[in-house]
């Protein structure tokens, strides 16, 4: 599909810069993987009679590395920033980009994963195409933590390396309570 082409070619590209912003070379996060592993859904949120008494998607931040939503012109995605909710008006040809959890401990913290959820409308359908990038299948097998060029005695480790396969098994069965998250046991 010409979609997922331009989607590929945007990741590489984002990967680049957020390489440089990490005062990394610019090829260091394409050449470990992170724009590989790129999977597709399409959410569709019928118009809703009683909006108050529900969410579209509850609060969460994306398990993987990166997110490029597109979303079309209804509206209802609303990110968490100091503790308030903020929407995020869709732009006509404009795309979302989303921190996820696996690029926080990637870049030892310098990049925050962000807490969203999609709340229901009376209006609708709403309909968002979120693309996660979430690395290289061959990820799944070796030891994940910080990228050790990041690291240093002022910048120790902020997570001890884990699984990938472990932390999605836990992720996806991670109950509706928001006291723990996935990541908390690989901080120290
Ligand atoms: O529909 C949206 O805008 C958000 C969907 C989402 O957060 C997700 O699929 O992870
Ligand atoms: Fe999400």
């Amino acid at each position: 599909m010409e979609y997922i082409k331009h989607l590929k070619k945007l990741g590489e590209t984002l990967f680049e810069l957020l390489s440089e912003a990490l005062g990394l070379q610019p090829d260091h996060l394409n050449s470990i993987g992170c724009s590989k592993g790129c999977s597709i859904v399409a959410h569709y949120y019928p118009p809703c009679p009683q909006p108050e008494l529900t969410l579209g998607v509850r609060k969460h931040a994306d398990a993987g590395i990166l997110t490029v939503l597109l979303q079309n012109d209804i509206g209802g995605l609303q990110v968490l920033h100091d503790d308030q909710w903020f929407d995020v008006h869709p732009i006509r040809g404009g795309l979302v980009i989303n921190i996820g959890d696996l690029l926080q401990v990637l870049s030892n913290d310098k990049f925050k994963s962000v807490k969203h959820r999609a709340i229901a409308s009376h209006v609708g359908p709403r309909i968002s195409v979120p693309c996660f990038f979430s690395g290289h299948a061959s990820l799944l097998d070796k030891p994940f933590g910080p990228i050790k060029n990041l690291l240093s005695e002022a910048n120790p480790p902020r997570y001890k390396e884990f699984l990938l396969k472990e932390y999605l098994a836990k992720f996806f069965s991670s109950s509706l309570d928001d006291n723990k998250l996935p990541l908390d046991d690989y901080k120290q």
